[in-house]
């Protein structure tokens, strides 16, 4: 069907006062802009222009008629303004950093009836921007980061919404998994997305809650690791208050509060990879940033215990698993990405509207209709790895962070199908100091021969242990009590936490040490409110 293509309409151009001075005021539709000029009298003849602003349609965050106070009022009499008229636009300003504030400016009118001709123009051209939502469902975890949770949603989110005409239904969880399950229950129909205040932890429940209500709705069995999911179209939005927010980070470019409530307020939209992770055929958990082994296993483990100290526990816990500095044994193998045209090492970070990751997704969109969404296993090579890890870290986004603003791989995309393995091979303390520094700094963490960074499609990791051990056995529970037990009886001196370390899946730690992590068919596009 043809798209009805409307005129435009008309452009409008009032001089109209801000603060008692005269400006013009210029309402292009064509051109998408709404702009102000001030004018200063220089002769009896002309005026001139000066002190212009521009701001884009897409950008007003709100237009409303302005409340007159007496005071402004009468400040008004030597305009000769029996009775002023007028109206506020709220717009995004951009700051340094990626950091977004909105900007507000009141234009006076001599007449109703202009003032009433603006209004109408404004709204007309916000009521084109069908893409930004209006009802919401927002989940705040009062716990995450420094506990502040509420307060900020209430302070700098709440605000915002309600002059933007967004409705929010607000469910402060008591529990952890609160909004996963809550989510199975609501009416998912009423909403136009879902909002977490909180971590990376808080958004893996609630991308878990919805990834899982709409497997349900479409009976579709997440244990396969061959099924392919239901795609989502109800988008997330983070606002964040967790400790470190490097899904929120990594996507919006700085973890400000005010600036995540503004693009959830425009409807920005941010695909992102999911990825699922299987052992044999039970789902474990789905990942959006961090699944590490090893070093991040172990600083997760580590900060459990010291909750009470905030986003700090992590810095804690970190120093303290840099000085234990174990190394684990297993194998890795890992089938490559084929369809991506980036690779870990080529310095071309992801940003929003990415070439790297349209043109990647399109390929694999291709290769996945010529394979009817169905990749085996089998198909393509497998590249096998044995040997002993610092860390095995698989990163589907960049993990950029504000301890490190490049993040774990800075050139990792967002939604190009792919993640990237980055394998940090035995080394001595000094040499993972200085892999460590790096991600703070702008210089390269992979240059180094212990460090090695791959751009997977899926990845397996058996550790040693279980090589030896679990040949056939399938229920891995028992299996692995029975062996750690073995272990340890046929050698007296071997420390059981130290044979194997724990994955952390993105700031949660997974049960199982063995298991298989695919980026493909579970790869649903989730859209992200960024
Ligand atoms: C000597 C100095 C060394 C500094 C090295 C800094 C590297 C920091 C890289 C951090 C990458 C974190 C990736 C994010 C993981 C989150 O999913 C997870 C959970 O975040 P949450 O607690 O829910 O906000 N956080 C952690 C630390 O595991
Ligand atoms: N009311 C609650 N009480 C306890 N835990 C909660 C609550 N709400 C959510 N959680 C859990 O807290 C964990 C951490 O939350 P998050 O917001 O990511 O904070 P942080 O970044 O500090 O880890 C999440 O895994 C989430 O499931
Ligand atoms: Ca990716």
């Amino acid at each position: 069907m043809q798209p009805e293509y409307l005129p435009f309409p008309a452009l409008l151009c009032s001089v109209l006062s801000i603060s008692r001075q005269h400006y013009e005021v210029t309402l292009d539709p064509g051109r998408a802009l709404l702009s102000w000029r001030k004018l200063r009298p220089r002769s009896v003849k002309g005026r001139t222009r000066a002190g212009s602003v521009t701001v884009p349609l897409t950008e007003i965050v709100s237009v409303e008629e302005a409340e007159i106070d007496g005071k402004y009022c009468n400040s008004m009499k030597w305009q000769h303004m029996c009775k002023p008229h007028a109206f506020t636009v709220r717009y995004i300003k951009r700051m340094k950093k990626h950091r977004w504030r909105c900007g507000e400016v009141t234009f006076w009118c001599s007449e109703e009836q202009m003032c009433c001709h603006w209004l109408q123009a404004l709204n007309d051209a916000l009521n084109q921007q069908t893409h930004r939502p209006k009802h919401l469902l927002v989940y705040i975890n009062p716990y995450g980061g420094c506990k502040k949770g509420k307060q900020i949603y209430e302070k700098k989110v709440a605000p915002l919404f309600s002059a933007a005409g967004i409705a929010a239904d607000v469910v402060v969880t008591e529990y952890a998994n609160h909004a996963r399950d809550n989510l199975y229950d609501v009416n998912l129909e009423k909403y136009d997305g879902i909002v977490c205040v909180g971590g990376d932890g808080m958004f893996s429940e609630v991308l878990h809650g919805l990834i899982g209500r709409v497997q349900k709705d479409s009976h579709i069995d997440h244990n396969n690791p061959s099924a392919c999911l239901s795609r989502c179209s109800i988008r997330i939005g983070i606002v964040p208050a967790g400790s470190t927010d490097c899904v929120c980070y990594a996507t919006v470019g700085i973890n400000d509060p005010v600036t995540s409530a503004l693009h959830i307020i425009l409807g920005d939209c941010q695909p992102l990879d999911v990825c699922s992770i299987h052992h044999k055929k039970n789902f474990l958990k789905y990942s959006v940033s961090l699944l590490g082994y090893g070093f991040y296993g172990d600083v997760l483990k580590g900060s459990e215990n010291n909750r009470w100290l905030g986003p700090a526990r992590y810095d804690f816990s970190g120093f303290k698993t840099f000085l234990t500095h174990h190394w684990y044994e297993g194998t890795v193998s890992f089938q490559p990405a084929k369809w991506v045209i980036g690779s870990p090492r080529d310095n071309k970070p992801c940003t929003s509207g990415c070439h790297v990751c349209r043109q990647s997704s399109k390929q694999l969109q291709e290769l996945q209709k010529e394979q009817n969404c169905r990749f085996e296993h089998s198909e393509e090579e497998w590249t096998t790895i044995k040997g002993k890890f610092m860390a095995i870290n698989a990163v589907s986004l960049s993990c950029a962070c504000p301890r490190s603003p490049k993040g774990l791989s800075p050139a990792a995309h967002l939604a190009d199908g792919s993640a990237d393995l980055i394998l940090v091979r035995k080394c001595s303390r000094l040499n993972f100091l200085r892999h460590l520094i790096r991600h703070t700094s702008k210089k390269d963490q992979f240059e180094f021969p212990f460090v090695e960074v791959y751009r997977v499609k899926n990845f397996q990791f058996t550790p040693k242990h279980f090589e030896e051990y679990d040949t056939e056995s399938t229920d891995i529970g028992n299996v692995s009590k029975k062996n750690f037990a073995q272990i340890c009886t046929d050698h007296p001196s071997c420390v059981c936490s130290h044979v194997n370390s724990s994955w952390n899946c993105d700031g949660e730690t997974l049960d199982q040490t063995a298991i298989e992590m695919s980026d493909k068919k579970v790869k649903r596009r989730l859209l992200l409110m960024t």
